[in-house]
């Protein structure tokens, strides 16, 4: 790679260039979760729907027991019984009771619900020693939402509680975003499904699961195909096989200035993929552009499992969020001090694993180097919990001065 290296911002300008939102689509409410909703909705019914009482008790005309205390007890005929759901009296007779459920609808003449617990609990006859208030323990027709009442805004990305709200309105659909569908494909000749035989030079194929995993974590849908060993036709044939239905292609390794790096060699005789070095570490080797018919999106990791991830976290999650509609991540995130001195090299911008935490007021932020800048080491990747950004210009960080940290394991709506 002798061309000039592009900084971090601008292959993340490259790469977010011609994206666009995904045209919407009904889905159900569940599939809903994370998306970002492209319609207004307004109720299409009042929240609750009818009066009901919002205690198990007595529905009663207020009148007949007003004066009703422990000295001076009101006893009342029980003339049936109304469950949420279950058919009973409609209405109620001057001097007579009906009980009700909680979220059962008051019977016609009733004013007032006397809970159990002020009553005997008679069920032919109920003596009553405290007198409810106007209208207590009714839950009023439109009280919450009213028919009409806007509820959602297009824009909105829906979280538990608006797929609930979208189902207590009787909602079975919402238009959203669609999570992209996102072809994993790890390359190498030494791969290995987990749970297979090692051979002396093999090793376990990391990456598409942490890849999968990453763009499941992003909100997408991950296609995880598994290994693909290094040979161009081989490659080819896979990819082309996959992109059917696929909207965005990510591959790890074969990238770089090895005599079988398959990826670069394959994907250079399309002439739609760019390839070339990005100012960081790790990560160098980079490759993104378009294949196949439709132009799906392909990024081509490095096969360094952290630079996979990283790079992942830098180019790939904020083109998925992108095509989701939501904002593309703005890192870093976060200032905090660092806890022991590290080094970097000039001219790319670093990115250590470390672990940050904050004290009991959430004032004081600190990070903590994890391992070393090797892009090899999982088992250290594993414990960090956000990445340590030290800039180009900087060769060495003292402890205790401030930097920026990228916080990791972020879920599919947050930056
Ligand atoms: N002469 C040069 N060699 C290398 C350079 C360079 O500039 N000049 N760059 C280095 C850097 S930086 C990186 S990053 C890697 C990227 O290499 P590739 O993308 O071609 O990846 P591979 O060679 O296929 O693999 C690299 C490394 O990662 C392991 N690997 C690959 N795939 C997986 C996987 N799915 N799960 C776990 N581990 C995987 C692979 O076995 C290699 O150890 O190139 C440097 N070399
Ligand atoms: O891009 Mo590499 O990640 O420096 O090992």
């Amino acid at each position: 790679m002798t061309d000039a290296l592009l900084s971090v911002d601008e292959f993340r300008a490259k790469v977010l260039a011609d994206l666009v939102p995904a045209a919407p689509v009904e889905v159900e409410l569940l599939d809903a979760l994370g998306l970002v909703c492209v319609e207004d909705v307004t109720a299409p019914l009042s929240l609750p729907r009818f009066d009901n009482s919002a205690m198990d008790g007595y529905a009663v005309r207020r009148e007949d027991v007003v004066g009703a205390s422990e000295d001076a007890p009101v006893e009342l005929p029980v003339v049936g019984e109304i469950g949420a759901g279950r058919a009973g009296p409609s209405g109620i007779e001057a001097g007579t009771v009906t009980k009700i459920m909680t979220g059962a609808p008051m019977p016609h003449g009733a004013d007032a619900v006397v809970p159990y617990e002020w009553t005997d609990r008679g069920a032919g006859v109920v003596r009553i020693t405290q007198a409810p208030a106007e209208a207590q323990h009714i839950r009023r027709v439109g009280g919450d939402v009213r028919e009409g009442d806007h509820l959602i805004s297009a824009g909105t990305v829906l979280g538990p509680r608006h797929v609930g709200l979208l189902a207590a309105v009787g909602r079975p659909t919402v238009m959203v975003r669609p999570r992209p569908v996102v072809v994993i494909l790890s390359t190498g000749s030494e791969l290995r499904a987990p749970g297979e035989e090692l051979g002396a030079d093999s090793i376990y194929d990391g990456n598409s699961y942490l890849l999968a995993a990453s763009v499941t974590r992003a909100g997408a849908v991950a296609r995880r195909v598994g290994i693909v060993p290094d040979d161009q036709d081989a490659f080819l044939a896979v990819l082309h096989e996959q992109l059917v239905g696929a909207d965005v292609v990510v591959t790890s390794g074969g990238v770089s200035q090895g005599d079988f790096d398959v990826v670069k060699a394959a994907l250079r005789t399309l002439g739609t993929v760019w390839f070339g070095g990005v100012a960081m570490q790790p990560g160098k080797p980079q490759g993104f552009g378009v294949v196949g018919e439709r132009r799906v999106p392909i990024f081509t990791l490095p096969g360094n499992p952290v630079s996979s991830y990283i790079s992942f976290e830098l180019f790939v999650r904020p083109a998925l969020r992108t095509l989701m509609g939501l904002e593309p991540v703005v890192e870093p995130t976060t200032t905090a001090t660092l806890e022991g001195a590290v080094s970097s090299l000039s001219g790319k911008r670093q990115f250590l694993r470390g672990r940050y935490s904050r004290d009991d007021s959430g004032a004081t932020v600190t990070v903590k180097p994890v391992g070393g800048s090797g892009s090899h080491l999982v088992g250290d990747l594993a414990a960090s919990n956000a990445l340590i950004v030290v800039p180009e210009e900087l060769t060495e960080v003292v402890d205790g001065a401030q930097v920026q940290v990228v916080v990791l394991d972020r879920g599919a709506t947050d930056g």
